[in-house]
């Protein structure tokens, strides 16, 4: 089984672009759902032990969360601390399920693939990226987004140009949906020989 990392900053069009995949028959796993789904469930008590306040009905409050570590390094690292392993074992188990269903090719949606040493947990890596007055355009569209978390969040994160770099693949999410949805196709036909 090939495991296709797909990655990107912020905006880039990560999860665009693995439903992409997840549609074209290839299994996906998104680690920012992961994260979402955890928040309201074994990982809120963590989470509110650390950071008290940012649950509510014991489901984590993004928005407060967000305001709560953006821009503080430690408090990022402390949350990055609690969240990681648990996002990493469901991945595994997602891996070890597809595997063992005979899958030839999976995608595992890693945001920090780079930032975080995923690069050794696939074989292959796929960057997305668009020009950067269309990625600034897109996430300062997103409720509750401001320019200051954005910096914040662009400041944690390995350069577009340096992920571009180091990919086996790269789409620019930039040229539409159509030509993203033909480079997926190429990118499974030379994976996965379909
Ligand atoms: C800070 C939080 C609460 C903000 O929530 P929000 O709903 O606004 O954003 P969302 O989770 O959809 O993330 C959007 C994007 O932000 C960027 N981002 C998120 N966390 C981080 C991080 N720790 N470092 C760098 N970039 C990050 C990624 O590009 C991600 O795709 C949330 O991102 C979070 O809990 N982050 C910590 C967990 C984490 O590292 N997640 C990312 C990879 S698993
Ligand atoms: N190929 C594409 N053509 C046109 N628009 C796109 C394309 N891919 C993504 N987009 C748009 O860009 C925006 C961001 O996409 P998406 O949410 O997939 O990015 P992301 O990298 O997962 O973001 P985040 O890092 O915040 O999780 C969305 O509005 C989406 O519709």
């Amino acid at each position: 089984m090939i495991v296709l990392g797909l990655t990107g900053s912020i905006g880039m069009g990560k999860s665009t672009t693995a439903k992409m995949f997840a549609d074209a028959g290839v299994p996906a796993h998104d680690s920012d759902e992961t994260v979402h789904r955890l928040y309201s469930g074994k990982a809120a008590p963590l989470v509110e032990a650390a950071f008290p306040g940012t649950t509510v009905s014991g489901v984590v409050d993004r928005a407060k969360l967000g305001a709560r570590v953006l821009g503080d390094a430690a408090a990022l690292k402390t949350l990055e601390t609690i969240i990681h392993p648990l996002v990493r074992a469901d991945a595994d188990a997602f891996l070890a399920r597809h595997r063992a269903a005979g899958a030839p090719l999976v995608v595992l949606d890693i945001p920090l693939l780079f930032e975080t040493g995923g690069r050794n947990r696939v074989d292959k890596v796929v960057v997305v990226t668009a020009p950067a007055v269309v990625q600034r355009a897109r996430v300062l569209a997103r409720p509750g987004m401001s320019e200051e978390k954005l910096a914040a969040i662009l400041a944690k994160q390995v350069p577009d140009a340096e992920k571009r770099r180091l990919a086996d693949f790269v789409i620019d999410t930039g040229e539409g949906m159509d030509a993203a949805r033909a480079a997926v196709d190429a990118i499974i036909a030379e994976l996965a020989g379909r």
